[in-house]
């Protein structure tokens, strides 16, 4: 066979999940340190006030991705994850869901809304995602968003853990993470059935591929920035003592 050939489906969905997987953010040291319970409270709140970002560009993205589409059956599909963040009427939706996330880990929610306290680089992380969207093809853009593929099991681990380990937690405040683990699946499966659909070309193929690793690496260079920007107690109180 040509080494230009195309994968088979099940090739061709093997690899994405193969090539997600090794790099997706659930194994990022920040999220493992989350699930055995580690961050102290500032940590978790630096998490939510900077995750907020990405989910504000989440429906820019998609607006995007939309208006490359002379599909009227394309937009049907996926025009609802509009709404999923912004929701359909004020106060509802994932964006005022994460808010309340926000509220529950002791935050004022209307301080998280105003983005003021966003590191730079959890900015140019998200900003990077609308970027890529933006300048890539709708194939590509679609294909970058199946690093939703992996998300119902990292939310679902961190329900679990923050009802284990962070009791100050307002428990009644994460049913963001609880509404999307079913969302996430039905989500990955319509955009797998589109890639798989429309990357014909092994090219495509590659590209589809590309664009997911390059997702991988920008939801763990959020992580990276918000590692750094709130450290382990223990490690800033060493650098006090340094300093
Ligand atoms: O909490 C997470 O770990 C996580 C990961 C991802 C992801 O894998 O892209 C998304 C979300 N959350 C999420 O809440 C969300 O709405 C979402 C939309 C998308 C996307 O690429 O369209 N990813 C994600």
């Amino acid at each position: 066979m040509s080494e230009d050939a195309p994968l088979s489906r099940e090739a061709f969905v093997e690899r994405l999940r193969a090539e997600g997987a090794r790099r997706y953010h659930d194994g990022h040291s920040f999220h493992q340190r989350m699930h055995r319970g580690e961050l102290s409270q500032r940590e978790i709140q630096g998490w939510v006030i900077n995750r907020y970002y990405y989910q504000t560009r989440i429906p820019i993205k998609d607006a995007l991705l939309l208006s490359k589409s002379e599909d009227p059956g394309f937009r049907r599909l996926w025009i609802h994850r509009i709404t999923d963040h912004d929701g359909a009427r004020e106060g509802e939706g994932g964006l005022a869901l994460w808010l309340r996330l926000a509220a529950g880990v002791g935050l004022d929610p209307a301080e998280v809304a105003g983005l003021g306290r966003v590191e730079p680089p959890v900015r140019f992380a998200c900003d990077a995602y609308v970027t890529l969207v933006r300048e890539r093809s709708l194939l590509e853009g679609v294909a970058s968003s199946l690093t939703e593929f992996f998300a119902p099991d990292l939310m679902s681990r961190r329900v679990a853990a923050w009802e284990a380990h962070y009791p100050w937690v307002d428990q009644g405040t994460l049913d963001y993470f609880k509404s999307r683990v079913t969302r996430a699946r039905t989500d990955s499966h319509e955009a797998i059935d589109f890639v798989t659909a429309h990357a014909v070309t092994r090219a495509q193929q590659e590209a589809c591929v590309a664009a997911l690793v390059r997702k991988c690496e920008i939801l763990w260079a959020l992580l990276d920035a918000v590692e750094k920007a709130y450290p382990p107690a223990e490690k800033s109180a060493r650098g006090a003592c340094r300093g």
